[in-house]
Formats: structure tokens, C-alpha cells, sequence
């Protein structure tokens, strides 16, 4: 059985007053297996966001269904489903959406100080996450003081330690320069290597090159995808890029 499957799914919106439909996606099907670090790509307007918010459990699909190890995230009961957000998912933003009132290491239990954990469980859990994401000596320090690839490694590391099934990142280099971009993509691939599944859209073919396969959506569709099988970040990124000067010229067929 497939860890993720996103079985044929379609999302209208109604404009307002219900005046015009959206079709943001048409059909949208693909599996995704335990530890796979995935890319979703597209052109703006293609419905990578309306995809993840989906994923995410912020939002219904009007027709198919999702389901994550085997549960339809659809039968969630609504008051469940911050408990269930908390609890599987974790999420890395393009803004970090870090509280600059909080020290470092409050940001990153504050997953568990929801979840009503004990301090002895966030103590044990931050150390090696805090090891492993090269953070240990910023614990004391506020956000505001961070860098931005240092604040995206503890919203990381905020992400991870729930341990959650999958990790969802909405364009988390987004907002960083070249050099901290690549720390944070360094990241996310050790991290993937130590078996976290990880979920991430993204518009940059250097991000996507770290991942394991791609995936690309073109009017609501997945219409390719490209799986990286032992290529180097170099290779696999040319193969990204050439199917996006690609995807370019095909627009509006
Ligand atoms: N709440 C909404 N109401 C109506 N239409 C919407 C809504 N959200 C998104 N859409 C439309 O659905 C389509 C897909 O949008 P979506 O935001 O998912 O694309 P995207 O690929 O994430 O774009 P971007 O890369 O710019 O973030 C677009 O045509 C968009 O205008």
C-alpha cells in the first residue's frame, strides 16, 4: 500500500457569488512511498498550492480522495483536524512563520507544548534534531536574530519534532539567497535520507534537484514526472530544466 495516494482528485471554486467555476485541479493522481522526498513544480496557476492545501488538510477536494497510510483525510471529523495537522503533518513555509517573541527553542516545542507533551520529551527530542540541523548554539536566541537560512533550519527542526509521517514544505528556499538555500536543501536531504518523507513545491530547478522525484503539474494534471534513480544534483537538475524550457514552449496547447 502506498504511504500517500492522491487518487484522482479535482477542485472547483466557486468565484463569488458563484458567477464563474475554477477548475484549479482536473484530475490529479500519484503515489507516494515511505521516504520519498518529492517535487511538485509548475507555473503559476497550475494548482500546487490548491494541491498541498489539500494534502495538508486545509481544504476539501470536491471529487476524489487523498489518503495518508490508508486514511482518507476527508473523514477526519473538522474537530479533529488541528489535532491531526499537529500530529502527522509537519510544515516548513516559505516565511518561516517563526514568533520573533519566542526563543529558538520555545519556537521549536511549541508543536509539543500544544499536544500537551512533557518538557522531558521535548528536552530528549530537541537534542539530536538540534545536532543534526547545526542549530545547537542558536537555542537561546530569538528569530529576529537568525539568519534566514538559520530561521528556516529551526522552522526545520519545529517541523521535525513531532516526527511526523510526512514533512510539507511550501517553497522553503523561497525567501533565502543562493548560499542558504543550498544549507537548508542540504538539510532536507539528510534528513530524507534518515527516512522522513517529505512533500515540497517548489519553482526553483536547483530545490528540485535534491529531491527524489519530481513531479509536474500542468493545468491542474500531473502531466510528467522525473525520477532522480542515482543521478547527480547536476544531471538531475538539467533534466529539470530542460522540462521546464519545455513545458514553456508547449503553453496554451
Ligand atoms: N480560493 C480560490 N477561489 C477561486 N479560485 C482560486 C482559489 N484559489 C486558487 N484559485 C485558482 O485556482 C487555480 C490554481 O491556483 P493555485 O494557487 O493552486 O496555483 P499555484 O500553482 O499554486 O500558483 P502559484 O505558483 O502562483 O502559487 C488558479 O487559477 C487560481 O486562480
Amino acid at each position: 500500500m502506498s504511504f500517500v495516494k492522491v487518487n484522482h482528485v479535482k477542485k472547483q471554486y466557486q468565484t463569488k457569488f458563484s458567477a464563474t467555476t475554477v477548475q484549479a485541479l482536473k484530475d490529479v493522481h500519484f503515489e507516494v512511498e515511505k521516504g520519498e522526498f518529492i517535487s511538485i513544480m509548475g507555473e503559476s496557476g497550475s494548482g500546487k498550492s490548491t494541491l498541498l492545501n489539500i494534502l495538508a488538510t486545509l481544504d476539501v477536494a470536491t471529487e476524489g480522495e487523498v489518503l495518508l497510510d490508508g486514511k482518507d483525510l476527508a473523514n477526519i471529523p473538522e474537530g479533529k483536524l488541528a489535532a491531526f495537522r499537529r500530529d502527522h503533518l509537519g510544515f516548513v513555509f516559505q516565511d518561516f512563520n517563526l514568533l520573533d517573541t519566542f526563543t529558538v527553542r520555545d519556537n521549536i516545542y511549541l508543536p509539543l507544548v500544544l499536544a500537551k507533551q512533557k518538557l522531558s520529551i521535548m528536552e530528549e527530542r530537541i537534542k539530536p534534531l538540534a545536532k543534526q540541523l547545526a542549530i545547537e548554539e542558536l537555542l537561546e536566541k530569538h528569530p529576529f536574530e537568525l539568519s534566514g537560512g538559520q530561521k528556516q533550519r529551526v522552522a526545520i527542526a519545529r517541523a521535525l519534532i513531532t516526527q511526523p509521517e510526512i514533512v510539507l514544505a511550501d517553497e522553503p528556499t523561497g525567501a533565502l539567497d543562493s548560499k542558504n538555500s543550498e544549507e537548508v536543501l542540504e538539510m532536507f536531504e539528510r534528513i530524507n535520507a534518515e527516512g522522513q518523507t517529505l512533500l515540497m513545491v517548489t519553482h526553483s530547478a536547483l530545490a528540485a534537484s535534491r529531491s527524489s522525484r519530481v513531479l509536474f503539474i500542468k493545468d491542474g494534471r500531473v502531466f510528467h514526472q522525473l525520477y532522480r534513480a542515482g543521478k547527480s544534483h547536476e544531471e538531475f537538475f538539467n533534466m529539470i530544466s530542460n522540462t521546464m524550457t519545455n513545458l514553456l514552449s508547449t503553453r496554451g496547447e
